[in-house]
C-alpha cells in the first residue's frame, strides 16, 4: 500500500487526486494527511470517507469547526499554518503539493526537507523560490514529479538528460477564455467571464491566470526550473484543442509529445504510479473525431503577462518572486471586483519597474521579497483602482 498526503485537498488537484484513490484497487492507497485552507465541511467529509490519520485546516479560527465535524471519526485534527508544514513533514511515501499560490511553499520544502517525493502542482512555489526549492531536493535526494498537465507531458516526452540535444521544449497554451476576444471586452471582463476556462475545469486563481496568459508566463518559469534547457529554447504554443500538452524537440529533429484529453486526473495518475503507469478509466482521446490540432504564436498586445515572465526568467535573482507575489495580489483583488481584468499585467510590471531585480539568495530573503512585492503591488493597485 502506498501511504500519501494530500495538500489542498479540497481544491481541482486535490478532489482529482482522491478521485483516482478511490476508483484504484482496494488497498492500493492509504491516506495520511488531508490538508485545506478553510473549506472544514469538505475537508472533513474527505477524511472520513478516506479514512485519513489526519485532517489540518490552515485556518487556525476554524479548528473548532473541524473538530466537531469529526468528533468520534478518531481522526486526528490540526489547524493553522504550523500545523499544515508539520503535516507535510509526516512520512509518507508519497504527497501532492495541491495548495494554490505561494502559500503552499513551506509545506512544499517540509516534504522535500524529509526526502520525500512530491507530486508538485503548486507552480507558484517553483516561480517564488525555485533555487531553494531545487536546492532543497538536490540536498535530500527528494524526488520531485511535475504535475502541472504540460511540464508532466514534457517530463514523459524527455529521453536525455543531455541538454545538447534537446533543441526546444514546446508548452502548449489554451489560449484561455479571451483567445478571439478584442482589447475593449477583456477590459470590462467580469470574474465570471475570466474563470469561465474554455477547456479545463479549475481553481479561480488558476483560470484567470488562464485568462490573462500569465499562468503560460508562471509555466515558462516553471519548466526552465524543471527542466535542463534555456529560457530561450521554452516555446510557447497557443494550441486551443488542449489535446498536445508539452512536446520536446531533439537535435536529430524528432518531436515527441504527450496527447490526451483535457483531464488533470492523466497527469495526477502519472505522478501517483511514477515510475510505473496504473490503469486509468476516462474517455479515451478520439483523433479522428477531434479532427484537427491547430497551433498559434501568441498575441503579445493583448496578453503582456507572458513578456512579463519571459523578461523577469531573463532578468533572474528576484524578479520571478515579485512577478509571482504581484499577480498573486492583483489575481485576488480582480476576483474580489477591486481590480480591471487589464490592470492585472500592468500592476505587476509596475511592480517589477519599481522593485528593479534585487538579489533574493536564501529563504528569508526570497520570503522578505515577497511580502515587499505585496505590498508595493497592493499600493499600484490601490492607485489604479482609484484614478
Ligand atoms: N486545477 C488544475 O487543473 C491545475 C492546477 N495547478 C496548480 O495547482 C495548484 C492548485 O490549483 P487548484 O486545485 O486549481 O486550486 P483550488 O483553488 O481549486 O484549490 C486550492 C487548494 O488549496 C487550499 N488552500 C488555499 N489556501 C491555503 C492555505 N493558505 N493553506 C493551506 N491550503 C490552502 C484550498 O483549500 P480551501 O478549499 O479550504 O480553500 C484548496 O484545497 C495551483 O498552484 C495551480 O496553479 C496546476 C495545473 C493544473
Ligand atoms: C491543466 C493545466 O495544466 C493548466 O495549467 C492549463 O494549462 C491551463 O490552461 P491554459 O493553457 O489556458 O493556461
Ligand atoms: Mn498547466
Amino acid at each position: 500500500m502506498k501511504r500519501l498526503s494530500i495538500l489542498g485537498s479540497t481544491g481541482s488537484i486535490g478532489r482529482s487526486t482522491l478521485a483516482l484513490v478511490e476508483a484504484a484497487a482496494p488497498g492500493a492507497f492509504g491516506v495520511e494527511a488531508l490538508v485545506a485552507g478553510r473549506d472544514v465541511a469538505a475537508l472533513a467529509a474527505q477524511a472520513r470517507k478516506f479514512g485519513a490519520r489526519l485532517a489540518v485546516v490552515a485556518d487556525a479560527s476554524a479548528h473548532g469547526a473541524l473538530r466537531e465535524a469529526l468528533a468520534g471519526s478518531g481522526i486526528e485534527t490540526a489547524a493553522g499554518p504550523e500545523a499544515v508544514v508539520e503535516a507535510a513533514a509526516r512520512p509518507v511515501d508519497w504527497t501532492m503539493a495541491a495548495i494554490v499560490g505561494s502559500a503552499g511553499l513551506h509545506s512544499a520544502l517540509a516534504v522535500l526537507e524529509r526526502g520525500g517525493t512530491l507530486a508538485l502542482a503548486n507552480k507558484e512555489t517553483l516561480v517564488c523560490a525555485g533555487e531553494i526549492v531545487l536546492a532543497a531536493a538536490e540536498r535530500t535526494g527528494a524526488t520531485l514529479l511535475p504535475v502541472d498537465s504540460e511540464h508532466n507531458a514534457i517530463f514523459q516526452a524527455l529521453d536525455t538528460k543531455d541538454p545538447a540535444l534537446i533543441e526546444k521544449i514546446v508548452l502548449t497554451a489554451s489560449g484561455g477564455p479571451f483567445r478571439t476576444a478584442d482589447l475593449a471586452t477583456m477590459r470590462a471582463a467580469t470574474p465570471e467571464m475570466a474563470v469561465k476556462h474554455p477547456v479545463w475545469s479549475m481553481g479561480a486563481k488558476i483560470s484567470v491566470d488562464s485568462a490573462t496568459m500569465m499562468n503560460k508566463g508562471l509555466e515558462l518559469i516553471e519548466a526552465a526550473r524543471l527542466f535542463p534547457v534555456p529560457e530561450s529554447r521554452i516555446e510557447v504554443l497557443v494550441h486551443p484543442q488542449s489535446t498536445v500538452h508539452g512536446m520536446v524537440q531533439y537535435a536529430d529533429g524528432s518531436i515527441l509529445a504527450q496527447l490526451g484529453t483535457p483531464d488533470m486526473r492523466t497527469p495526477i495518475s502519472h505522478c501517483l504510479a511514477w515510475p510505473d503507469r496504473m490503469p486509468v478509466a476516462l474517455p479515451r482521446l478520439d483523433l479522428a473525431k477531434l479532427g484537427r490540432l491547430e497551433f498559434f504564436a501568441p498575441d503579445p498586445v493583448r496578453f503582456p503577462a507572458l513578456r512579463l515572465a519571459r523578461e523577469a526568467l531573463q532578468a533572474g535573482a528576484g524578479a520571478p518572486t515579485i512577478l509571482n507575489a504581484a499577480n498573486e495580489v492583483a489575481v485576488a483583488l480582480f476576483l474580489d471586483r477591486r481590480l480591471g481584468f487589464l490592470d492585472i499585467a500592468a500592476v505587476v510590471e509596475e511592480t517589477l519597474d519599481r522593485l528593479g531585480v534585487p538579489d533574493a539568495a536564501g529563504l528569508d530573503a526570497v520570503l522578505a521579497l515577497d511580502a515587499a512585492a505585496r505590498a508595493e503591488a497592493g499600493r499600484i493597485a490601490a492607485r489604479r483602482a482609484a484614478a
